[in-house]
């Protein structure tokens, strides 16, 4: 009897633990909490920046002592993530995709530079020279499967923009999830001397985002706003 009595505290103070627990969650705990039970798995207590702090790379996650970094690479789940994007509720943002890289003799993959970099540096894979006021087309001999539900972006060096005047002409451009070709890189010397590119250079940078494809919904009338058609300097200068 008495025994029963000390099971039947324990198991009430449990519940009532628990429900503590639910009670004083922070909306963003919650919102983890939900997003745990979508994805069937459980983010709770690990760490972000799981793959900074581990000193892994992308596409490396096998390597981790812990196991228990969550994949993204299934598409149901990219798509969960880009579902609350845009209902925009309060997500966990995945600490990083998987994106398959075609491997290639004598092609470096490229890699964040530092910890919290946004993007990886793109190489070109030939000697190339573009002449003042000219575009060229810098092959990479790099190819990617991106999971749905993201898209990488090529984007400019400050540094070539500042020094060279070599930018990326069609910034940001845009890699489709679905492209398995080659990633190219567009860039024009707007500066005044040609500019020679060895292979192996960094050219430009590739981020990776999430995308979310639209419905079309045609109605009579937009709703009012406050900005209405408003644009191009309508707010002035200062
Ligand atoms: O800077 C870029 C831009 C695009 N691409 C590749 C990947 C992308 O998925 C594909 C198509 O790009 P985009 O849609 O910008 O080109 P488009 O001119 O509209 O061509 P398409 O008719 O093939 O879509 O070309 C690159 O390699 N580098």
């Amino acid at each position: 009897m008495e025994l029963a009595l000390v099971i039947l505290v324990l198991v009430v103070g449990q519940l009532l633990l628990q429900m503590m627990k639910w009670f004083y969650m922070t909306k963003r705990a919650s919102a983890k909490y939900k997003f745990d039970r979508k994805i069937g798995q459980s983010l709770w207590g690990l760490k972000k920046n799981i793959v900074a702090k581990r000193g892994i790379g992308i596409g490396e996650h096998s390597k981790s002592p812990h196991g228990d970094v969550v994949s993204l690479k299934d598409s149901s789940k990219n798509l969960l993530v880009v579902e609350a994007l845009a209902k925009n509720e309060d997500i966990i943002t995945p600490d990083y995709i998987e994106v398959d890289w075609e491997k290639k003799e004598d092609v470096i993959l490229p890699e964040y530079e530092t910890s919290m970099s946004s993007g990886v540096d793109l190489r070109s894979s030939e000697d190339l020279v573009i002449a003042v006021d000219s575009i060229c087309l810098a092959p990479t001999s790099i190819a990617l499967e991106i999971p749905s539900g993201f898209e990488a972006q090529v984007r400019s060096r400050s540094g070539l923009a500042l020094k060279n005047g070599v930018v990326v002409l069609n910034s940001p451009g845009t890699i489709d999830a679905d492209y398995r070709g080659e990633i190219k890189v567009i860039l024009k010397n707007l500066g005044n001397k040609d500019f020679k590119i060895l292979k192996g250079d960094r050219i430009a940078q590739l981020v990776f985002a999430p995308v979310v494809q639209i419905k079309w919904d045609v109605v009579e009338k937009l709703d009012n706003s406050e900005r209405g058609s408003g644009g191009f300097g309508s707010t002035g200068i200062k």
